[in-house]
């Protein structure tokens, strides 16, 4: 999907709104566990409920792998699901990836040519040549951590180096890489207050915020020194939307969740204008 076809689905259906499946079968509906596959038929019932009200999902591998050869298969059934019966679904396999060049390619295979995934989170510690592999792809996406959303980002990414924050430093170098263009960022809901410093070295990119929900991060707060003109923000809710319900009526329930969201989503929509 191109960058230009995911900010008209935010027009189309007001929402920038991204739920993650994040698919813990202790947390799952008892009565799916009977099922051959309960992840996927979990996620496809989690899909149907929401898919008019999101513009992305957000699988973190870590649930699947979690399950071996099993998981891997229900991730590829997922994926497969959204890609054929919602092909306007952006998609991002969340599996913060990134290795020496030629391991990195294979990653981007995997992610970008076998699954079919629009894009894949990658993590910046291994630098240039441990990401340009993932850019080489087009049409493809590559979504770089900057500044995460859990209490560990202080450790590194917040750390003054020659006078300039870590994660700024991620942020200005990853620009001069080759296909650039084809970035997006990774930065936590709950750091509200770093976004308006964000913006002014990536004003234009895509950032993919995780954080709000079960980890307590504002929505309105992001929006506020997060979005521009195209929008710019993928705001993620996993747990607070699949997990809204473990009886019989979950879907119903995630929906609810998810159109609460959108509905913030487009009252936020409504006052800034298009580019
Ligand atoms: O900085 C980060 C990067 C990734 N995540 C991931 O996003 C979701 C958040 O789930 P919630 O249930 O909405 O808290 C999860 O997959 C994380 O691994 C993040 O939270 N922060």
């Amino acid at each position: 999907m191109t960058t230009q076809q995911l900010i008209d689905q935010i027009r189309i259906k007001k929402s920038f709104l991204t739920v993650g499946l994040d698919v813990d079968l202790n947390k799952i509906p008892k009565h799916l566990l009977d099922l051959e596959d309960p992840i996927f038929e979990f996620n496809k019932a989690i899909i149907d409920a929401t898919h008019d009200l999101a513009v992305s999902y957000k699988p973190n591998t870590a649930f699947y792998e979690a399950y071996g050869i099993k998981g891997w298969l229900s991730l590829q059934k997922t994926i497969n699901y959204i890609n054929e019966n919602y092909p306007d679904i952006f998609t991002i396999a969340d599996a913060k990836r990134g290795d020496i060049g030629n391991t990195s390619s294979m990653y981007a295979k995997a992610f970008f040519e076998d699954l079919n995934f629009d894009s894949v989170t990658v993590a910046p510690y291994m630098g240039k040549d441990s990401v340009e592999p993932f850019l080489a792809f087009e049409n493809k996406h590559t979504i770089m951590l900057a500044l995460t959303s859990n209490e560990g980002a202080f450790d590194f990414q917040t750390l003054n180096v020659g006078g300039k924050e870590l994660y700024k430093h991620v942020l200005e170098t990853s620009k001069t890489w080759k296909n650039s263009e084809n970035l997006m960022y990774v930065v936590g809901a709950t750091k509200a207050e770093y976004f308006t410093e964000i913006r002014k070295i990536v004003p234009d990119s895509f950032l993919l915020v995780p954080g709000v929900g079960a980890q307590g991060g504002s929505l309105s707060e992001v929006c506020k020194y997060g979005m521009n003109a195209n929008v710019g923000l993928l705001i993620n809710s996993s747990r607070a939307i699949i997990y809204a319900s473990n009886g019989t009526d979950f879907a119903e329930k995630a929906r609810e969740e998810a159109l609460k969201m959108q509905q913030e989503m487009a009252a936020i929509l409504n006052d800034i204008k298009p580019n």
